[in-house]
């Protein structure tokens, strides 16, 4: 991505909430309250966000940023589903949120993992719900009845369908693919079944509201399901590469209270160490590693100038941050490492 730092301009978090005042804020806001609580009152607990609440704080907006998220919200308001591709840690979640919060629709966040199948994303049976009722035959004789009435629970995908809200899916290809049959025609048909419900609302129109927005790792990620291409083809796929150096810096420079100088040698540091190794090396473990360094009192030998850390520390440092990306493996890797560390600090 290229280093563009004279146009850059940099926004935080609180300005999507300033853009969005006035009158159209205010009645999205009364409706979303409305919509939150009718949801909660059928639901118990609602999986319905307010955006604001959702939107990514801080959140440091570049160009490249900003044309990355527009991309995004424009694919959204052409109604088409987005799923956001790219490596560990370089702000796909954020990027997915802020894309969220922007459209100023509630909004579900939904984590895939082993454990998500159909029923937990689009409802189940929650057990009986008892009562009695009496039937007087004759005056003074009365039976009573036990009903046993079956009581159906939405999950995430339903309300969110229903309410015409954005779903944002984070990490979905950790589902088991079969889970997703249901959204085959959420998306193509716009009508949403949910298996396991009797009745005539077994299934839900979808409001035209409703968008969905994805994240995953590319898919030689360990740990991660091939999803079925019928469901892929209907995603518009935005590709989501680390960010520019200048972007980086913004990002770390926001998460950390450190000097210019010394962010900038963590942003160089996480660059190189991402070039030079093949463990991934996203924004994240820029900004761990800033976090650590801010605190360690060691952090510099005495008269060092800011952005000159002690080598040692620093490699100490990314090592812990990224040891747990090689947990299991054996202590020569371990070691190899920490020399490659060594090498590129
Ligand atoms: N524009 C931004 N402004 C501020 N912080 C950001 C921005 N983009 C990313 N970050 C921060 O960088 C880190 C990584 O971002 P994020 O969690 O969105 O990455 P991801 O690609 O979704 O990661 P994963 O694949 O592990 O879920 C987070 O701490 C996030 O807060």
């Amino acid at each position: 991505m290229a280093d563009d730092s004279s146009r850059k301009r940099k926004v935080r978090g609180r300005k999507i909430r300033s853009d969005r005042s006035g009158k159209e804020g205010r009645r999205a806001k009364k409706e979303l309250a409305r919509k939150a609580s009718q949801a909660r009152s059928q639901n118990g607990d609602s999986p319905l966000s307010d955006p604001e609440e959702v939107a990514p704080e801080p959140f440091v907006e570049t160009d490249a940023v900003t044309s990355l998220r527009n991309r995004i919200t424009g694919w959204l308001r052409a109604d088409q589903p987005v799923h956001l591709i790219g490596p560990t840690g370089c702000g796909k979640t954020a990027l997915a949120l802020s894309a969220a919060a922007e459209r100023g629709r509630p909004v579900v966040w939904l984590n895939g993992d082993e454990a998500v199948d159909t029923a937990a994303l689009v409802g189940d049976h929650a057990g009986g719900e008892r009562y009695k009722e009496d039937d007087r035959f004759v005056s003074g004789v009365s039976k009573q009845t036990e009903i046993v009435r079956e009581r159906w629970v939405d999950n995430p995908l339903s309300v969110a369908v229903r309410e015409g809200a954005t779903l944002v899916y984070n990490e979905f290809s950790r589902s088991d693919p079969s889970a997703h049959n249901v959204l085959l025609s959420v998306f193509e048909e716009g009508v949403l079944e949910r298996p396991g419900k009797r009745g005539e609302d077994r299934s839900i129109d979808v409001h035209p509201e409703f968008r969905a927005i994805l994240t995953s790792n590319d898919v030689e990620y360990a740990g991660v399901h091939e999803q079925q291409d019928a469901l892929l083809d209907r995603f518009v796929g935005v590709h989501v590469d680390y960010h520019d150096e200048t972007t980086e810096r913004e990002i770390v420079d926001s998460h950390v209270d450190l000097s210019e100088a010394d962010v900038e040698t963590i942003v160089k540091t996480t660059r190189t160490l991402r070039d030079d190794l093949e463990v991934v090396v996203g924004t994240r473990a820029a900004i761990t590693a800033a976090k650590g360094l801010a605190v360690f009192e060691d952090a510099r030998q005495n008269g060092a100038a800011d952005g000159e850390f002690d080598d040692d520390l620093l490699t100490d440092v990314f090592m812990d941050v990224l040891a747990p990306k090689i947990a299991g493996e054996g202590p020569d890797d371990i070691e190899a490492l920490r020399t490659q560390i060594a090498e590129s600090v």
